[in-house]
């Protein structure tokens, strides 16, 4: 009998390919689903985005997380892409738990990190476990109290800038009104403070000078994301080469890497020949420390080539989550004026015309202080905190709940492999949380310190018993230096 043995296609093995792919898939999903904890949670109703398509569609995460915690309880899970789900904790324990291990147990995904690696290297972001300790004890000093402490001047020096144009657009305006770009000035000002405050750097954006840097950051804004980008965002989580097709924002992602690459270069160089090998010179910028240490004999190792990434990181860090929230507060205090009538009658009646210091800032001045808590608690720039577990974990929750067999558990089991999220936004818009006025702009909520809060909002861990900042060893690195510049920047508004 013959045997007829046709030779094997492309198409063949394209088949095979997605057949083998698929089986692992149904393999991996099936062993999270038993492995992990049966939580209610939003039906899927698309097998292939799974929630991801209506959440990206949402104008406010934040709220579509805070409704499904009252309908679902204080920890879900939500279908995402190809069958796999995510779980989202709002329990104040489970959240701690979940910090207290981040870097460790709960790290980001692989297509995150490779995402990560585009845009900022290897640096301090995309870093985990041990290599993420070592290089933030590296770079954690140059955001210390004195460190923040010299560099208040410089915040003060573009808030004057802003003012400086603003007045003049208001003068030479020839009716009642003028129009001014909030957005654009507020990310003028967080770029030349981070560039002159973190490495003597003036991009020079506020005397009109042009930024590529800028320029990049308000082309990815702009952009319209393409079908491929919409794919790879949705499903690049569990498609890993997705994120390897060109697109619109991997030429962007290029461009910015050009250009910061040779910012940082040119700043390296200059500061290098500034401090020279012996100089006493204190440093007290953030590439000085870096310099520092990359000299390996002291104990802050840093590699060559993360002390660029580093420096990516704290332009991309600091650069729009600071200016997202300094046009937050001035839209929030343009809807209240009454609240702008209280923090002139607390500034002026301590301090007349002049300038408070870092210190008076910090302590002296209560209103402005919820004010600006106000507005990280109401407009967080940072959504969500999406990690997977790289072992299989027992979270404990501070309140029990019912899983899907109807039985009553105060602990979940999360399996290696699974999605876990803190959804920041959702936790400062919770009404079990905050209470019935959770929605409202009252700075004077936080008048009483963190006493003065509910005492189920001191449950949760945190600074200020609030995630803006996240939690545990990722916890925002530049947090002193964002609040020093917030502050300044709503006293001089
Ligand atoms: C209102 C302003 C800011 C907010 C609300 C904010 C919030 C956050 C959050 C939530 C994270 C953790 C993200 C995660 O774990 O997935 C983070 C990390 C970080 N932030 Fe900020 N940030 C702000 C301003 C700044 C500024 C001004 C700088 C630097 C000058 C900065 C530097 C960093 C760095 C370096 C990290 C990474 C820390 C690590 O992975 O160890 N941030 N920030």
């Amino acid at each position: 009998m013959a045997l007829l043995v046709r030779p094997i296609s492309a198409l063949d093995l394209l088949v095979l390919l997605i057949c083998v792919y698929l089986g692992r898939l149904l393999i991996l999903v099936r062993h999270q689903k038993t492995k992990t904890s049966r939580l209610s949670g939003p039906p899927r109703n698309n097998w292939l985005f799974g929630a991801q398509r209506y959440l990206s569609n949402s104008d406010n995460v934040g709220l579509e997380f805070a409704k499904w915690a009252a309908e679902y309880g204080p920890v879900y899970e939500i279908p995402t892409a190809l069958g796999y789900s995510r779980i989202i904790l709002t329990d104040p324990k489970a959240i701690a738990h979940f910090c207290a291990r981040d870097t460790f147990t709960y790290i980001r995904g692989k297509h995150m990190k490779r995402m990560i690696d585009l845009l900022l290297g290897r640096g301090l972001i995309w870093a985990d476990g041990e290599s993420h300790r070592r290089q933030r004890k590296a770079v954690s000093s140059a955001f210390s109290n004195a460190a923040i402490r010299k560099v208040t001047s410089v915040f003060f020096d573009s808030a004057y800038k802003v003012k400086e144009v603003w007045d003049t657009t208001i003068d030479s305006s020839s009716s009642d009104e003028a129009i001014i770009d909030v957005q654009h000035w507020m990310n003028c000002v967080s770029l030349d403070s981070i560039g002159i405050a973190g490495f003597g750097h003036n991009f020079g954006t506020l005397q009109g000078k042009r930024s590529v840097v800028a320029e990049v950051f308000d082309a990815f804004n702009d952009l319209k994301p393409s079908i491929l980008e919409i794919v790879n965002f949705l499903l690049g989580p569990r498609i890993p080469f997705l994120s390897k097709l060109p697109t619109e924002r991997t030429k962007l992602t290029k461009r910015w890497n050009e250009s910061v690459a040779e910012i940082a270069e040119d700043m390296l160089a200059r500061t290098k020949q500034t401090y020279g090998e012996d100089s006493k010179t204190e440093e007290k910028s953030i590439i000085g420390l870096l310099l520092k240490a990359e000299n390996a004999d002291t104990d802050l190792y840093i590699y060559p080539e993360e002390v660029m990434a580093q420096m990516k990181v704290l332009i991309f860090a600091g650069y729009e989550t600071t200016s997202i929230s300094l046009t937050w507060a001035l839209i929030e205090l343009c809807k209240h004026p009454e609240a702008q009538t209280k923090l002139r009658e607390e500034l002026t009646s301590q301090f007349g015309a002049s300038d408070p210091t870092w210190d008076q800032l910090m302590t002296e001045l209560p209103y402005l202080d919820g004010v600006v808590h106000e507005i990280l608690r109401l407009h967080s720039p940072v959504e969500e905190a999406i990690r997977e577990a790289t072992e299989d974990d027992v979270i404990p929750l501070s309140t029990p709940i019912t899983d899907t067999s109807g039985i009553t558990i105060d602990r979940i089991t999360v399996a290696k492999g699974t999605q876990v999220s803190v959804p920041i936004t959702c936790m400062n818009y919770l009404e079990s949380l905050w209470g019935p006025d959770v929605s409202e702009f009252k700075p004077e909520r936080w008048m009483n310190g963190v006493e003065g809060l509910p005492h189920k909002v001191q449950e949760v861990q945190g600074y200020r018993h609030l995630l803006s900042f996240m939690d545990g060893p990722r916890i925002c690195l530049g947090r002193g230096f964002a609040l020093a510049e917030f502050k300044v920047r709503v006293v001089l508004p």
